[in-house]
């Protein structure tokens, strides 16, 4: 394997295990930008957790349930700040250690949900340098499948011409703090429009410096 001259990366595992309190499968990787596809992430039922978690706190408070208006975004999205819940905080805590950063980095969980006609379209994850948000900018993202989708729904990187199918359980991480920003702008991505079924997933974005 060529690794001369390749940038520092933060996701530090090597081989094809992560092992958390689960053993994580790295499935695939993109060296550069990395990309990684990762399986047995979640139980089915720490899923089927999230999802109802969701649903529960989406009932409770209409207002908290922000049904974007934008068309870059059809989905429903939802922040899960509940870390006194057990589950929540196990999953915190995993989530970290595979992406090697604090949990104190993270943005609050965020579980989107995608009728059919529903989508992502490409975009970044990061903020642009015209944002305030760019002082502590986000470095790495973990988007977590919490259902089988019956067709439709991949997460793409058109830049790179790769697409991950979701799949309950699994994830796919990528980064976006090189030094040679032409790495960060491959970057780009977005949920493919769900055609029959639901997508559920869980997102965890990580910033620069912690914010809790
Ligand atoms: O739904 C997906 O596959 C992608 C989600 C995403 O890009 C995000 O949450 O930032
Ligand atoms: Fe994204």
């Amino acid at each position: 394997m060529i690794t001369e001259n390749r940038e520092q990366t933060i996701f530090d595992h090597v081989g094809s295990k992560i092992i958390t309190d689960r053993e994580i499968d790295i499935v695939t990787r993109l060296e550069e930008p990395l990309i990684v596809v990762l399986g047995n992430v979640l139980s089915h039922e720490e899923c089927e957790e999230l999802i109802r978690l969701s649903t529960d706190k989406m009932k409770r408070s209409k207002i908290g349930m922000t049904r974007e208006e934008n068309e870059l975004r059809t989905s429903s999205s939802m922040f899960i700040e509940e870390s006194e819940n057990e589950i929540v905080a196990r999953v915190e805590k995993r989530i970290s250690t595979i992406m090697n950063i604090p949990i104190e980095h993270g943005e609050g969980l965020q579980i989107l949900q995608y009728t059919p006609g529903q989508q992502y379209k490409a975009h970044y994850d990061f903020f642009s340098s015209s944002s305030k948000m760019v002082n502590n900018n986000r470095i790495s993202t973990l988007v977590m499948y919490l259902n089988d989708v019956e067709q439709g729904g991949e997460t793409f990187f058109p830049k790179l011409n790769l697409s991950v199918t979701p799949k309950k359980g699994m994830a796919v991480y990528f980064e976006y703090f090189y030094n040679d920003q032409a790495l960060n702008d491959l970057t780009l991505h977005g949920g493919a429009p769900v055609i029959t079924g639901e997508k559920w997933v869980a997102t965890q974005w990580m910033r620069k410096q912690r914010i809790r």
